[in-house]
């Protein structure tokens, strides 16, 4: 390694552009040595103006590119099993963006891949765990002030969803984001999971079950209620509520400047996720810069990603099938933590 961190970035789509701005200018130690995307024209667009990155439309050429000590993958979910393990095979460490691996086959692979070296390589990008009104609603819950934690009620809302979008995708894509954090925040696994369905808005594309109701049951006998709705048109809203045995606490009410005029009070609304959780990426990729650089690995684990989609693929049958579906986790390897609490 050089002075500075040199990171190969895997798909310069929304997240991986995101991603490269601020590899190069906003966090420190790093710089993108690499680009890979099939569209070799977004991988230039992304890179124009970073000296020193070679762009690529193979992901291996980027990976073996000169300068390259670690690896972002920003691709889309279904690519991130491959990029993964050529990542181990060089035992890079690697920020992989959420879904690790959206089937929990190809996510066992992964976690057993990883396993099999004996040390961990990758963190999984659940951004919130680095936000600020998360951390603070997890040290609460662990200092025990407010009781055992006895529900979680979650929303979820995006003003519209992206071409492509489907209703398997409301789970495994958005509500990944609450698989994650009610185990982090809980300290427990999800043990079964139950999907409603209100009535469609007629503001989602034809086809799309938008919004869906998921209710998640926990090991130790909590309930996490999420209502996801990816078409809203109004702002982007995420907000969770922990209901504990001595009091509630709640995070994600609009923080910006409450103006006044005309007789009406409000408060600007997010319209994307790059804009909510911006501080929450920052300190994601920063961390795992610094940390990466001490060689250590810390942040959500290959195993949480692991947990994310076998609960995710049990909410997309409870989707299609209306049932009570259980969550049923493979043996976990010595290499990961329980969750705590
Ligand atoms: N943490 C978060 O809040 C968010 C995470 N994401 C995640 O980021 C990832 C990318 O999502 P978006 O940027 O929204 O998608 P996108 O569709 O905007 O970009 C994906 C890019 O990857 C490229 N690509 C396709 N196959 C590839 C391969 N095998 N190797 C390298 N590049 C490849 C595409 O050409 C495209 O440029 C997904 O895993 C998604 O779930 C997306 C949005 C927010
Ligand atoms: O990860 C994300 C997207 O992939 C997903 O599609 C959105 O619903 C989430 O709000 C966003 O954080």
């Amino acid at each position: 390694m050089g002075d500075l961190l040199g990171v190969a970035v895997l798909g310069a789509g929304h997240m991986g552009a995101d991603h490269i701005r601020r590899l190069d200018r906003v966090v420190s130690g790093a710089r993108v040595a690499a680009v890979a995307d099939p569209d070799g024209t977004r991988a230039k667009e992304a890179t124009a103006g970073i000296e020193g990155v070679s762009v690529h439309t193979d992901v291996e050429a980027a990976l073996d590119a000169p300068g390259v000590d670690a690896v972002l993958i920003a691709s889309p979910g279904p690519a991130h099993e491959d990029a993964l393990l050529a990542a181990f095979a060089r035992r890079l460490p690697v920020l992989c963006e959420k879904p690790m691996v959206p089937d929990s086959t190809g996510a066992l692979r992964v976690v057993e891949a990883e396993a099999r070296l004996g040390r961990r390589l990758a963190q999984i990008g659940f951004m919130r765990r680095y936000d600020a009104e998360y951390r603070q609603l997890k040290s609460l819950l662990d200092g025990g002030d407010l009781g055992r934690p006895l529900m979680l009620h979650c929303t979820h809302r995006n003003v519209s969803s992206p071409p492509g979008f489907t209703s398997a995708m409301l789970i495994n894509s958005s509500v990944s984001h609450e698989i994650d954090a009610a185990r982090w925040l809980l300290g427990q696994e999800l043990t079964a999971v139950t999907v409603l369905r209100p009535r469609s808005s007629a503001g989602a594309p034809q086809g799309l079950t938008d919004p869906q109701f998921v209710l998640f049951e926990t090991e130790r006998g909590a309930l996490v209620d999420v209502e996801v709705f990816v078409n809203c048109g109004f702002g982007y809203e995420v907000r969770c509520e922990a209901v504990c045995e001595q009091g509630s606490a709640r995070i994600g009410d609009t923080r910006s400047m409450a103006v006044t005029r005309r007789g009406l009070a409000g408060q600007e609304v997010p319209q994307d996720y790059l804009v909510r959780f911006a501080d929450a990426y920052e300190r994601e990729v920063q961390d795992w810069v610094d940390a990466t650089r001490r060689g250590e690995v810390t942040g959500p684990s290959a195993w949480d990603g692991y947990a994310a989609s076998v609960v995710a693929e049990a909410g997309v049958r409870a989707l299609e099938t209306g049932a009570r579906t259980p969550v049923e986790l493979a043996p976990r390897p010595e290499l990961y933590a329980a969750p705590t609490r």
